[in-house]
C-alpha cells in the first residue's frame, strides 16, 4: 500500500469571482483558512494540520490538479469543461458549490434586429462565407465553442482567441460576435451586446475538482479519512443553505382548551410552506404547565410572511436560527458516490 497522501494540496483561487466564495463555505464548513495577506499565495487551514492551501487562478487550477500536484481545487465549471478534454486527470468532484454562477453565452451588437436565435447564425455565417468574409467570434473558450457550435451545424467561422474585455471587440471590428460569460447582464448592455435565444454554451458555477488517482487515494482512507470528513461536512453546509431551524413553542394548554390543536394547525401550515423535518412534542414550562414544541426547517426567506399567522394559530414563541448542517441519513453523499465512481471498496 502506498503512503497516504500527506499534505493534502487544495488549490483555491487567489482573487476574484471565486475566491470569497470558496473561503465561505470553507469556513462554514469547519476548514478556515488562514492566509496571511492577499498577497500570500499559500495557506493552512485552522486545525487541519494535514492540507496545504494554495492560492492560484481558476485556469492553473485545472491544469495543477491534472497533473496531480494539487490533489483538490476549487475553479469555475466553465474552465474545467474549456480544459476537460486535456485533462482526464481532473474529476468534478461537486459539479456545483453554490456560489459563482454565471452563463457563457452567445452575445451579438443590439443593432443586429435579424439575429435572435442561435439558429440564424447558421444562415449568417454562410453568407458571410459565400461573399468570402470571415465571421469572427471573440472568446476565451474556443474549445466550448467550437463544440457548441458544431452541435448546431455552425461551422464557417474564425475564432479570435483573448482573455478579457471581449465585449470591446464588435463595437472595434475585432470581432462580429462574442461568446463570453455573463451573470447580471450589465456589461453585456452596457457594450451594446444582447444574448441570443438557444446562445446558452454552458451554465456554470464554482465547483470542486480532484486528481482522479489522489481522490483514489484518499477514498480509501474511508469514512474517517480527511476527504470523507471534508467532503461531508460541505454535503452538510449545501444541504442547510438558506434554511432555518424553526423552534415554535406553544402554550401553556388550559385543560379542555381547543390550543390543544394548536400544534397540529402549526404543523400544517409550515407544511404548506414547504418546511421540513417537522416534529413536534409535548413540553412543561418552568412552572410544569404543559405546552407543546414544534421543529422543522424552513427557508429563511419565509419565515418573516409566517410569524404573525403562527402566533394566530396559538403560538407563544418563535426562534429561528441559521443552520449551518443539515446532515440526513438517507441523503446522497459526495463521498459515497465518489468512491463509488473511483471503484474504491468500502
Ligand atoms: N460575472 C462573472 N463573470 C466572469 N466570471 C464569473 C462571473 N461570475 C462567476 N464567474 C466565475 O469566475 C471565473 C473567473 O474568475 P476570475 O475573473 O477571478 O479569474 P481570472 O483571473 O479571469 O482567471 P483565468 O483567466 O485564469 O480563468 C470564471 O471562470 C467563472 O467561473
Ligand atoms: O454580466 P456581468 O455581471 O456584467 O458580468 C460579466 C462580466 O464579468 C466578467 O468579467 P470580469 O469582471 O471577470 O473581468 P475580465 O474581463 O477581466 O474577465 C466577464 O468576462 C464579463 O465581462
Amino acid at each position: 500500500m502506498n503512503a497516504p497522501i500527506d499534505p493534502i494540496r487544495l488549490a483555491v483561487p487567489s482573487k476574484g469571482h471565486l475566491y470569497e466564495g470558496v473561503v465561505e463555505l470553507l469556513k462554514t464548513a469547519g476548514y478556515k483558512v488562514r492566509r496571511a495577506s492577499d498577497r500570500q499565495y499559500e495557506a493552512t487551514i485552522a486545525g487541519q494540520p494535514r492540507f496545504h492551501v494554495v492560492f492560484m487562478r481558476p485556469t492553473d487550477i485545472v491544469i495543477q490538479v491534472q497533473e496531480g500536484r494539487c490533489h483538490l481545487g476549487v475553479t469555475g465549471m466553465d474552465v474545467y469543461a474549456e480544459h476537460a478534454f486535456e485533462a482526464e486527470d481532473a474529476a468534478v468532484v461537486i459539479p456545483d458549490l453554490g456560489y459563482g454562477g454565471c452563463r457563457l453565452v452567445v452575445a451579438v451588437p443590439e443593432s443586429w434586429i435579424d439575429v435572435g436565435h442561435i439558429m440564424d447564425l447558421v444562415d449568417l455565417t454562410t453568407e458571410f462565407k459565400a461573399a468570402g468574409k470571415s465571421f469572427r467570434v471573440s472568446t476565451k473558450y474556443p474549445a466550448l465553442v467550437r463544440q457548441y457550435f458544431r452541435k448546431w451545424g455552425i461551422y464557417y467561422y474564425q475564432l479570435i482567441h483573448s482573455d478579457g474585455a471581449l465585449e470591446l471587440h464588435p463595437s472595434l471590428g475585432i470581432s462580429d460576435i462574442i461568446v463570453d460569460l455573463t451573470s447580471s447582464g450589465t456589461t453585456l448592455k452596457d457594450n451594446r451586446l444582447r444574448e441570443i435565444g438557444g446562445g446558452i454554451v454552458l451554465d456554470s458555477a464554482a465547483c470542486l475538482v480532484g486528481h482522479a488517482p489522489s481522490l483514489a487515494s484518499l477514498a480509501r482512507e474511508g469514512e474517517a479519512g480527511e476527504l470523507a470528513l471534508l467532503l461531508d461536512a460541505i454535503d452538510g453546509v449545501k444541504r442547510s443553505e438558506g434554511l432555518l431551524h424553526l423552534e415554535v413553542v406553544g402554550g401553556p394548554i388550559e385543560p379542555g382548551s381547543p390550543t390543544a390543536d394548536a400544534a397540529a394547525a402549526v404543523a400544517s401550515y409550515l407544511d404548506e410552506r414547504g418546511a421540513k423535518h417537522l416534529v413536534r412534542g409535548e413540553v412543561w414550562d418552568e412552572r410544569g404547565r404543559p405546552g407543546w414544541r414544534l421543529t422543522a426547517l424552513l427557508a429563511t426567506r419565509k419565515l418573516n410572511a409566517c410569524q404573525r399567522v403562527l402566533f394566530s394559530l396559538g403560538a407563544s414563541r418563535i426562534v429561528g436560527l441559521p443552520a449551518q448542517f443539515v446532515f440526513e441519513k438517507d441523503a446522497p453523499s459526495t463521498f459515497n458516490a465518489l468512491r463509488e465512481r473511483l471503484g474504491v471498496e468500502p
